[in-house]
């Protein structure tokens, strides 16, 4: 630290008694004699040299902290230093006057009242003032003078006998203790002033602190990125130079504290914090943090997928779908194609058929991949609650609502894809709020009036025949033109031939696998009586019935007979005639469901129910219908 020390003096007799003190003391600080003219020059190069503190001495150590930028200390004079000096003027005359710069003047007003010899006191605190001085001294008879450095020459100039006022070694001790304390302080401060800037500078958004007359203190580099400053210098400058919204933060430096507003800013927007820094409860500044909105969107975007990860992802590509009929393929050609832009997707096919898979792939080979994938099925929520889960809603906006509200899927989905499964269903009044969403891009919680900007894809399935839905007035026609942008069909296995046997292979294969049953081959008879079969459920039909064979299979060949146990009524009844013939009829039982009259239908459920225990994954299994489908069958029937 001592390095750090440099001591400055215009007096040869005070160099020296320093130097003395700094060997006693074995400290390594410059010390340095200069006359009055070098003096600025000596300390600018003591500064340059590694001074972080100067000691000086009476009106040098004015004159240096005039212009110098670090702490200055200056020698005290001291009553005895005086004393001294006054004995050795004595012997030259009895007309004395101390000249003195301020700090010396109250140990010099002591000698004087102690001595009660009527010795004339000065004070000077600006050097012009020498030579006017001295003049009237002549006038007054006085003929020696006390003083430092600068008061002698000036009396010397003018005539005048001068008597030095020599520096005690204690004086010279104590400064550089007063140095030390100081430097000890100063560095406390910058090591507090560069925690300050590494906070500022990590901070993920931009910080600008102003001070009472509103001018830029500090401001971190996202502050200069957010609002366009590049390396400009800006400390100093009032704030309305670069910040547009003053209200917010006069009010701030008035004393009050703003958190998430938004203000606008060269067309687009900024969440805006602004608290006052108060000093004895009154604010002697502010310090206002900066977001832009698009930053927030992303910074949103890896919050909620790090929250939703594992729940709104999309597991499945394009090679994850089975199959390699010519019908498929083409399926397969467009949904590459569909993924390479941003358009909505319609995906029309019926139950079991693969639709989310397609919607998934597409999602997974488009540029929003690394994006969430939210699945919503627009059957299986009670309509009041499916507006407030796609669109979220605000705080208590209605009774029970979570105290902070809730985001809602679109939200949720931001910057990824949503997959409106069943879209069939979507009650009339939600179908209009869904089309003001796709035009505008942006959504309005329940129960809120701010606008969320949104980018999400939309994809969009149904088993229904829409345009007849439209015909019947069931859907607004305007939506299903704004969803049908791309249509993808995809076909039921029933026209894709050799599907159906490359998907029995690959799920009695994966399910023989989940339950160990080390199936080593399918025999071509259990194959040519699934590929004989019409599979009204599709491929998760054919999944379901494959995962049945497997748990009933007994050796390590399926054969058609595992295929016929695991066809009637799933677990529990054997066949009773090994033919192809006496299986469909329970197949086409299932297909036939659907065109029952409503009262058989609802037998029907209602027994397939008590079968599953409750369960309607299984009670769907056992009709051979999709749990959405006997999801909305239910709901008609007002089971
Ligand atoms: N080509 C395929 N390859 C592998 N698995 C498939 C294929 N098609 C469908 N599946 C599987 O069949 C089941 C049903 O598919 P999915 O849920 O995508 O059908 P969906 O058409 O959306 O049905 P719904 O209309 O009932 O919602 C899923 O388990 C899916 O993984």
């Amino acid at each position: 630290m001592d390095e750090s020390i440099a001591m400055l003096f215009t007096n040869r007799a005070t160099v020296i008694e320093a130097q003395r003190v700094v060997e006693r003391l074995g400290l390594k600080i410059k010390i340095r004699f200069s006359d009055h003219a070098g003096a600025r020059g000596a300390a600018e190069q003591l500064v340059e040299e590694g001074a972080r503190i100067i000691i000086s001495r009476g009106g040098v150590a004015n004159l240096l902290r005039g212009f110098l930028t670090i702490p200055v200390v200056a020698v005290e004079y001291r009553y005895g230093d005086f004393a001294q000096a006054i004995e050795n003027a004595s012997k030259i005359s009895k007309k004395i006057a101390i000249v003195s710069f301020n700090q010396g003047i109250h140990a010099a007003l002591r000698v004087e009242q102690y001595l009660g010899q009527g010795i004339k006191l000065i004070q000077i605190d600006d050097f012009s003032r020498f030579d006017q001085t001295m003049l009237q001294l002549c006038e007054e008879g006085i003929e020696v003078v006390i003083g430092g450095h600068s008061a002698q020459t000036f009396a010397r100039k003018h005539g005048l006998q001068s008597v030095p006022i020599m520096t005690d070694p204690h004086a010279i001790e104590t400064a550089i203790e007063e140095a030390r304390h100081t430097l000890t302080a100063l560095y406390q401060y910058e090591s507090k002033m560069q925690t300050i800037l590494a906070i500022l500078n990590c901070a993920p958004c931009g910080i600008i602190s102003i001070n009472r007359e509103g001018r830029i203190t500090n401001l971190n580099t996202i502050a200069r990125e957010i609002l366009g400053l590049g390396a400009q210098p800006v400390d100093g400058m009032h704030y309305n130079t670069v910040l547009p919204f003053p209200e917010i933060i006069e009010s701030a430096l008035a004393g009050r504290s703003f958190f998430r507003r938004v203000a606008e800013y060269r067309e687009s927007f900024l969440a805006v914090n602004c608290v006052p820094v108060l000093v004895d409860g009154a604010a002697e500044g502010a310090v206002i943090s900066l977001q832009g909105a698009h930053e927030i969107q992303i910074m949103e975007g890896k919050i909620r997928k790090q929250i939703l990860s594992g729940g709104h992802v999309a597991k499945n590509t394009l090679k994850s779908i089975i199959g390699s009929s010519e019908t498929l393929r083409q399926a397969k050609k467009m949904a590459f194609t569909y993924a390479s832009v941003d358009s909505t997707v319609l995906i029309t096919g019926e139950t079991g058929t693969g639709k989310e898979l397609f919607a998934q792939s597409i999602h997974n080979a488009s540029t929003r991949q690394k994006e969430p994938f939210v699945a919503v099925n627009c059957a299986a929520l009670p309509e009041a609650l499916l507006e407030s889960e796609l669109f979220g809603y605000e705080r208590g906006a209605f009774t029970g609502a979570r105290s902070d509200g809730k985001s809602g899927f679109f939200e949720i989905a931001h910057g990824g894809t949503i997959f409106l499964d069943e879209i069939g269903e979507l009650p009339v009044a939600l179908q209009a709020r869904l089309l003001r969403v796709l035009q505008e891009k942006e959504i309005v919680r329940v129960g809120g009036e701010k606008v969320i900007p949104i980018d999400v894809r939309v994809l969009a399935a149904t088993n229904r025949n829409l345009l007849d839905e439209v015909a019947k007035g069931n859907f607004r026609a305007d939506l299903y033109y704004r969803l049908s942008v791309l249509v993808l069909q995809i076909p039921p296995l029933r026209a894709r031939g050799g599907d159906i046997r490359e998907l029995a292979e690959y799920f009695i294969g994966q399910f023989s696998n989940k339950y160990t049953r080390g199936i080593r081959s399918i025999r071509e008879d259990a194959l040519t009586l699934l590929e004989s079969m019409p599979f009204p459920g599709n491929v998760r039909e054919l999944a379901n019935l494959a995962e049945r064979a497997v748990v009933l299979c007994q050796s390590a060949d399926l054969c058609a007979e595992d295929i016929r146990s695991a066809l009637v009524g799933g677990l529990k009844t054997p066949p009773e005639s090994p033919a192809v013939s006496a299986c469909l009829p329970r197949l086409r039982e299932a297909d036939r469901l659907l065109s029952l009259p409503a009262e058989e239908q609802r037998r029907r459920i209602t027994h397939a129910f008590e079968e599953a225990g409750g369960s309607q994954q299984l009670a769907a299994e056992i009709l051979g219908v999709s749990r959405t489908t006997l999801w909305r069958k239910r709901k008609e029937l007002g089971l």
